[in-house]
């Protein structure tokens, strides 16, 4: 069986709707943010802070590269994107799905923006990280489904009805 990726920006739900899918559909449960920190052996917040942001990237990059699961939901970082070849590594045996949430919904729900871990330069706002962002989400997604107006049960639902036709 493929793999489910999810992609998209931090907060659109990949964790939280990932663990959830996978127990629906029978399938395992991958968070590379957690083989991230357990590879570094600390947090994704210290590793930016103590460690710089290229440092982060490149551990990310290594992780995702390396991950070689069957029949697993996979919920990325929203930095995944940034690395073309373990993006394309993922696509290679996974189906990949962007949940998409709005702008104004993903800085409602970003309000630990300071301590969550998100790999943003000095200067950089959640606006611009957006937009900078959003068209890496549809260049990798080989489908997507909107989170904004839904509770995270049926952002589920709307998850197994998006994938159904690569399975
Ligand atoms: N429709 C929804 N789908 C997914 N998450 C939602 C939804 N509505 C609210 N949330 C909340 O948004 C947050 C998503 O966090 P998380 O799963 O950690 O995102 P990510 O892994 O994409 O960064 C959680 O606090 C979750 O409860
Ligand atoms: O978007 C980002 O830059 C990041 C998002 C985080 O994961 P979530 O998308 O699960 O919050 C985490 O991988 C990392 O600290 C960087
Ligand atoms: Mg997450």
């Amino acid at each position: 069986m493929k793999n489910i990726v999810l992609i998209g920006m931090p907060a659109c739900g990949k964790s939280v709707t990932g663990v959830v899918l996978a127990k629906s559909l029978k399938m395992n449960f991958l968070d590379t943010d957690l083989l991230i920190q357990e590879e570094a052996g600390k947090g994704l917040q210290d590793i930016i802070n103590n460690d710089g942001i290229e440092v982060f990237k490149k551990l990310e990059e290594q992780v995702i590269s390396s991950v070689t699961v069957q029949n697993t939901v996979i919920a990325t970082g929203g930095s995944a994107v940034y690395y073309d070849s373990a993006m394309k590594h993922l696509k290679e045996n996974g189906i990949v799905v962007y949940i998409e949430a709005s702008l104004s919904v993903i800085k409602k729900r970003l309000k630990n923006i300071k301590t969550r871990g998100v790999a943003m330069e000095k200067g950089q706002t959640i606006s611009s990280l957006y937009e900078m962002r959003v068209p890496l989400y549809e260049k990798y997604a080989d489908c997507k489904v909107v989170s904004d107006k839904y509770h995270s049960e049926n952002t589920v639902a709307a998850i197994i009805d998006a994938v159904k036709n690569y399975r």
